[in-house]
């Protein structure tokens, strides 16, 4: 699913009016049903509704709702605030079809004061103050109101966006200001701010709702955010040849693992076995020769000539893939080594957890970056890797937009909606994985993923896309049988097969 900007949504509405065609008030007509139709799914008519309407299309939105559900039999109360006496077309056309129809049991058009009314539990706020169009935070009377939404006790679904909420950048936007919604109703396509951790809190639970927005404008129109979904993945998969042996299925290099931190080599080398590759080798210290031997029998060890920590980079001119982070430690000949090894590979790396650590100790390092790295960094290890802590998601995405392009290289920031960020700018959100994956090492596992894919002859853009699908993927298959509460990492890599076929069917 592509990702629109608010001034693409505008035009997107415009298109169809004017190549569907459409008036403009049958397609707020159209919305209007859609949106209905999902309340009525939700809340019976036995719910009292009370509707807030704004100036804008958003409001017209709501004005048409409203009658809707009042010719649906239910209660419903319409505010709508006309404080600077002008309205859009359609709002206004709205507002004389409510009137007209005689349908709602209380109407009052806000020009000076309100008084609002009592908000009980049992009530159903229908939010259409605002969306797509809001180009500032609410201030004065609106905030007022937003702040008396928030605080009763009634349920509120949101049109379109929660009103205050900011289509992309809401860095500067004024929080208590922004309604928290228990159902938002988007239309057609989720905005940037909505896959965004900070905004979430507004949102409740998220519907897409379609209403046929033009197809052509949808297919046609370039953006720099999209959401992978699975059809975009299917055709990347690669199949086996039949005679294919261990040595043209890829060789990945996974250097992880101090003293103590054995458990992310095993988790990274096991999700790098299970994604394909050839063979595995990895780099660790002496000490960990025994728990990997027994723990991954299937990977080739490589001893560090240190017991506890890697000290000293190694050849790596037989591997099609490094994987270098995963548990190994921050001691200053580790940093050295962690360089010296990037410097002298020459196949696609990917770097994690310490290797990021390592960097942000060592910002001078991050100019000799190659073309083409990989970087995995949560959001705290981000922000270590740039220096500052972000005030909000979208401030922190536009910092890993600007990373990659910069090194242009690829920065994969993890989160519910892990966001791969390309050297050209592009932004591709995952779509699969869920809370029961926030659990140690499955980080690790997403390292040994990518590796493995990249060791298997996928590109770095593929090897991110899939690797961050697959994982998630194996996420939601294991929570099915497992549920989210005992979901470990291990569970992931045990779930990968099944992620794989999937994909592969
Ligand atoms: N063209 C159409 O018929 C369609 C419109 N749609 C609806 O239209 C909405 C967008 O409508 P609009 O573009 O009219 O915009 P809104 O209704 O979101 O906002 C109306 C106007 O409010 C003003 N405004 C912005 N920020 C403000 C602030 N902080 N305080 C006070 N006023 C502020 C702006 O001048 C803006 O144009 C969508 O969210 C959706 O609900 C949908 O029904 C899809 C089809
Ligand atoms: N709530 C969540 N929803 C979806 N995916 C999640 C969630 N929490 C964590 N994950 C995924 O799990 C992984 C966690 O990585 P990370 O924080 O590096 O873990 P660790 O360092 O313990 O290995 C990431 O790929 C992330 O996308
Ligand atoms: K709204």
């Amino acid at each position: 699913m592509k990702i629109f900007t608010a001034a693409q949504i505008h035009e997107l509405d415009n298109y169809t009016i004017e190549h569907e065609p459409v008036k403009s008030i049958d397609l707020m007509e159209r919305a209007a049903k859609a949106l209905t139709r999902a309340i009525m799914d939700e809340w019976t008519d036995r719910t009292p509704v009370v509707v807030f309407a704004g100036p804008g299309n958003n409001g017209g939105d709501a004005l048409a709702v409203a009658r809707m559900l009042a010719e649906n039999h239910y209660q419903v109360s319409v505010y709508l605030f006309n404080i600077h006496d002008k309205l859009s077309e359609d709002c206004a056309a709205n507002k004389e079809r409510l009137v007209y129809a005689k349908k709602v049991s209380h109407f009052t058009e806000i020009t000076l004061n309100f008084d609002p009314p009592e908000l009980t539990p049992e009530t159903l706020v229908v939010d259409g103050l605002f969306g797509s169009g809001i180009n500032k935070p609410l201030s004065g009377g609106f905030a007022s109101l937003v702040r008396y939404i928030n605080q009763s006790p009634a349920k509120v679904v949101s049109i379109d966006m929660p009103s205050g909420l900011m289509c992309e950048d809401n860095t500067y936007n004024v929080r208590q200001n922004i309604i928290r919604a228990d159902l938002t109703l988007t239309l057609q396509q989720k905005k940037l701010s909505m896959m965004l951790t900070d905004c979430q809190q507004y949102l409740g639970r998220l519907r897409v709702l379609d209403i046929r927005l033009s197809p052509d404008y949808i297919r046609d129109t370039e953006v720099s955010c999209r959401i992978q979904e699975e059809t975009d993945l299917i055709p990347c998969v690669r199949h086996r040849g039949d005679f294919v042996h261990k040595g043209t299925m890829g060789h990945a290099l996974i250097i992880a693992g101090s003293y103590g931190m054995s458990g992310a080599a095993i988790l990274a080398t096991r999700a790098c076995l299970r994604s394909g590759a050839g063979k595995v080798t990895v780099h660790t210290p002496k000490r960990n020769y025994g728990i990997m031997q027994v723990a991954v029998p299937e990977a080739v060890l490589q001893m560090d000539r240190e017991e506890t920590y890697f000290s000293d980079s190694v050849e790596s001119q037989d591997y099609d893939a490094l994987a270098i982070g995963p548990g190994l430690g921050q001691s200053e000949n580790s940093a050295i080594a962690l360089i010296g090894q990037i410097r002298r590979t020459q196949c696609p790396i990917v770097v994690d957890a310490d290797g990021l650590n390592m960097l942000a100790n060592h910002q001078a390092w991050m100019q000799q970056l190659p073309l083409g790295i990989i970087m995995t960094p949560h959001p705290k290890e981000f922000d270590r890797l740039v220096g500052v802590t972000s005030s909000s998601d979208y401030e922190r995405l536009t910092k890993a937009r600007q990373l990659a392009e910069h090194l242009q290289g690829y920065v994969l920031l993890k989160g519910h909606y892990s966001a791969l960020c390309k050297p050209d700018g592009h932004i591709v959100f995952n779509s699969t994985g869920n809370s029961g994956m926030a659990t140690a090492g499955s980080g690790d596992v997403l390292t040994g993923i990518i590796a493995g894919l990249l060791a298997r002859g996928y590109d770095q853009a593929t090897a991110c896309q899939l690797g961050m699908y697959l994982h998630g993927l194996a996420g939601d298959l294991a929570v099915r049988d497992l549920g989210k509460e005992s979901l470990i990492a291990s569970d992931i890599i045990n779930y990968l097969p099944k992620a794989f076929l999937r994909l592969e069917d």
